[in-house]
């Protein structure tokens, strides 16, 4: 259970920190999404044409049979967990160390990379409920290591370096897993990847972790409590392990639908770099996460990301052809100035969001 004081100010009023609801104090939930069941794959007998169906019908789907050890899927929980658990005063300066490539971020993740932004003009009954913090997995290696591990004013930094160890393993996993993927994925679309190829559409260097927390929320009606807004991933691939408590919506056709969690496994979704090296074969989903007024625990997770090389050009005959940096200075562009994300609509010819 966390305390309070751990929270980002902004969020204090808003979180339920006490006590879980007993069984019989829940209410009932006003606006509840259907449940929906999203395709299944096996990483160790990897079906294409299932791969294919999942990813064009679907565009997320669940991993299974993954090979990431589970303790080390339960270590690095239990670490993230009791790091976001700090005094908010102290996490904010434990991230902040000069040199630390990790940053801490509360609200909007894509816009926050240094802090503490908020979305202007949002309602705080409608803002991000979100906290949590960027790993970038290239230089996990920079992030300060101390020697002592029991004395009391090293006790962060031990945990930091816990945290260091577990992630690098984690990163190693994770990595491997979403260049099976990326290879099979390229293969459905009969992708040609010579040489470098590979590397620039899926830029194993680009790989960033980052880990979650969602409070619980209180005083404000079910369907008003957004963790996380609706978006699609700006990444070609993107890797979720969630805990037990829920929350994950997607939209299929017109609807929402809630993503239950299923033990040990992983939700992988195609981010908008696939969905326009597929020329729009292959889906973007649109999800967002909501955190329920009567969540029996706070929602912790852990998203990995991956990107194309910054310079290289996706050509695609849906959108102009477009370096993915200049996809992200546009999305970080449209955030600032409009709260949200427009993403591929900008980069499609004669539309008049096209730029
Ligand atoms: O925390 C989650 O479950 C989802 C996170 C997510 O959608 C994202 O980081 O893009
Ligand atoms: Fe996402």
């Amino acid at each position: 259970m966390s305390n309070s004081e751990s929270y980002p100010p902004a969020f204090r009023g808003l979180t339920n920190d006490g006590d879980p609801p007993a069984t019989a104090e829940i209410e009932p939930v006003l606006i509840q999404d259907k449940d929906i069941q999203i395709p299944v794959i096996d990483l160790e007998r990897l079906d294409k044409e299932i791969l294919r169906e999942a990813c064009r019908e679907w565009g997320i789907f669940r991993l299974e049979n993954h090979g990431v050890p589970l303790p080390l899927m339960s270590q690095l929980q239990e670490i993230s967990e009791s790091l976001l658990n700090l005094p908010f005063k102290n996490k904010r300066e434990l991230f902040a160390a000069v040199n630390s490539p990790l940053s801490y971020f509360y609200g909007t993740p894509a816009l926050n990379r240094s802090g503490d932004v908020l979305q202007r003009g949002t309602r705080a009954s409608n803002m991000n409920m979100v906290e949590g913090f960027n790993v970038p997995l290239q230089s996990l290696s920079k992030i300060p290591s101390s020697s002592t591990s029991c004395d009391d004013v090293d006790a962060q930094q031990s945990k930091l370096s816990s945290f260091r160890v577990l992630m690098d393993e984690y990163g190693r996993h994770i990595t491997r897993i979403a260049t099976s993927l990326f290879d099979a994925i390229a293969q459905t679309l009969n992708l040609e990847l010579s040489g470098d190829q590979r590397s620039e559409y899926l830029s194993e260097s680009t790989g960033l972790i980052r880990v979650y927390r969602y409070p619980r929320r209180s005083g404000v009606a079910a369907g008003e409590a957004l963790g996380m807004e609706v978006h699609t991933d700006s990444s070609v691939i993107s890797i979720l392990k969630e805990d037990e408590s829920g929350g994950l919506e997607i939209m299929k056709g017109e609807e929402w639908f809630c993503v239950n969690p299923v033990a040990n496994t992983f939700i992988v979704n195609l981010g908008d770099m696939m969905q326009a090296i597929s020329d729009n074969e292959y889906k973007s989903v649109k999800h967002r996460v909501k955190t329920k007024k009567n969540m029996k625990t706070e929602r912790h997770s852990v998203c990995y990301f991956v990107f194309p090389e910054r310079d290289f050009v996706i050509k695609s005959s849906r959108y102009k052809p477009f370096a993915y940096s200049e996809f992200e200075a546009q999305v970080q562009a449209d955030v600032q100035s409009l709260g949200t994300k427009i993403g591929l609509p900008r980069f499609i010819p004669h539309s008049p969001l096209f730029l």
